[in-house]
């Protein structure tokens, strides 16, 4: 695989120096030159393959001959062993449960998929790596589990403090070993930005091996797709053959870039629904073709706030780069945290199921896509985490306990270890160069 920046003033490089350098030193994003299209022969049988097979399929095209079979196989093995079922709620409707995984959030699958890589290539080259990850509440707890104790790596994650829920910030703030967490008196995209300023400042690169695990690194990307195909195939087994329009919850675009490029592999989707909360920014672009950041504002929806969305240029090209192009991959819809609960409580009191907001988000998004389109089509819904990681939002909005996984429910009892930050970038590099 041989990437170029997105900004095209940086030199090209191999998978191995993208997934470690995780930005382009011309601040563009690295975005592979060719992507492979599947046989249909692997379309033809996908419904028999488990998620691991379809993922170790995806990667071999992908990777080509950047990691040799037998160590890949290795690397899916230990990263994609937990499932991600589709659950029917309605005729026609599906939610595809992401939340398996140890933080019991989407993120798992690129956070684990990550650290299996870096380490393999790690065992060859011996280096210590720090990673910088910025977080609004799903990354930061997968990262921290992915990287728990892996040999040669630290990690440092920032999160914006008082922004995500008590699980959440139980999960970045309770490991300890290699995992620090920052609690950043700003906003998500104050985090970010000071991770992204750090891998460009150059007294930081020469004193550590910088890496980012945010969806900026290529290889949190790949991962991602595999779930795509994964959803096809179980429609397929259940002998599902309407088209398909997937509805991605999104704050980075990191998601919804990877299910774009499980469509250039040649996964057949009708279309994607980019769902967002009032941080609307991508639905404004789709809507007018002006592409509008701003400072991100809080909602229930807390891992969605994000005001400027790191994979929109990957998420615009791998869509036809012109905005004609992209409007006929991607529709967008927003809600508001009103018609996010009120969601939340229709889906609960029709059928019995639980939402977290960022799925009930993604619901309505899909709703309103498949009611406007009167198409005969199966719609699928990213559901990106557990609804108990949310869980005052989701007690208070159904009005009733809900059970909690002994996963989620242990961290409660655990001690919280943070160490406040500014977000001024001299702050968090004084902290750095000090380590
Ligand atoms: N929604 C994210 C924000 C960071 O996004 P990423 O996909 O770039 O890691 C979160 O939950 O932290």
């Amino acid at each position: 695989m041989i990437l170029y920046s997105t900004k095209h003033a940086s030199p090209d490089v191999s998978l191995e120096e993208a997934v470690f350098r995780g930005l382009p030193p011309d601040n563009g994003l690295y975005m592979p030159y060719e992507i492979p299209t599947l046989p249909q022969s692997f379309f033809d049988t996908i419904g028999d393959l488990s998620i691991s097979e379809i993922a170790f399929e995806v990667a071999k095209a992908l990777l080509g001959n950047d990691v040799p079979e037998s160590d890949l196989k290795g690397i899916i093995e230990r990263s994609i062993n937990f499932e991600a079922p589709l659950v029917g709620i309605e005729p026609n409707k599906y939610v595809l449960e992401l939340f398996h995984g140890p933080s019991m959030a989407f993120k798992d699958f690129g956070a684990r998929f990550m650290a299996a890589l870096m380490s393999y290539f790690l065992q060859k080259s011996h280096q210590d790596i720090h990673i910088l990850v910025a977080t609004s509440g799903d990354t930061g707890g997968a990262v921290a589990q992915g990287f728990y104790n892996t040999p040669d790596i630290k990690v440092t994650i920032l999160y914006p403090t008082g922004k995500v829920s008590d699980i959440q910030e139980k999960q970045l703030t309770t490991l300890g070993g290699n995992v620090t967490a920052l609690e950043v008196d700003g906003t998500f995209d104050d985090c970010q930005s000071l991770v992204k300023q750090a891998f460009l400042d150059q007294e930081l690169s020469s004193k550590y091996n910088l890496a980012s695990a945010n969806s900026i690194n290529i290889s949190r990307l790949i991962p991602q797709s595999f779930y795509y195909f994964n959803a096809y195939a179980q429609l397929k087994k259940a002998g599902v053959d309407k088209p398909v329009v997937f509805c991605v919850p999104s704050g980075n675009f990191g998601n919804l870039s990877a299910g774009l490029i499980a469509q250039r592999m040649g996964l057949p989707v009708k279309m994607f629904v980019a769902a967002t909360n009032i941080n609307n920014i991508v639905p404004n672009y789709l809507a007018s073709g002006v592409y509008e950041p701003r400072p991100s504002q809080e909602t229930i929806s807390n891992a969605m706030d994000v005001g400027n969305p790191s994979n929109f240029i990957r998420m615009q090209l791998l869509a036809g780069d012109a905005y004609e192009e992209v409007v006929k991959h991607i529709a967008g819809d927003f809600s508001n945290d009103d018609d996010t609960r009120v969601t939340m409580k229709e889906v609960y009191d029709k059928t019995g199921y639980i939402m977290c907001p960022h799925t009930a988000v993604a619901y309505r998004g899909l709703s309103s896509y498949m009611t406007e389109l009167g198409e005969d089509v199966t719609g699928v819904l990213l559901s990106t985490a557990h609804y108990a990681k949310f869980l005052d939002v989701v007690e208070g909005t159904l009005g009733t306990t809900v059970p909690i996984p002994e996963r989620l429910s242990a961290l409660l009892s655990k001690e919280k270890v943070a160490i406040p930050m500014s977000t001024k970038f001299s702050d968090f590099k004084n902290y750095l160069l000090q380590l």
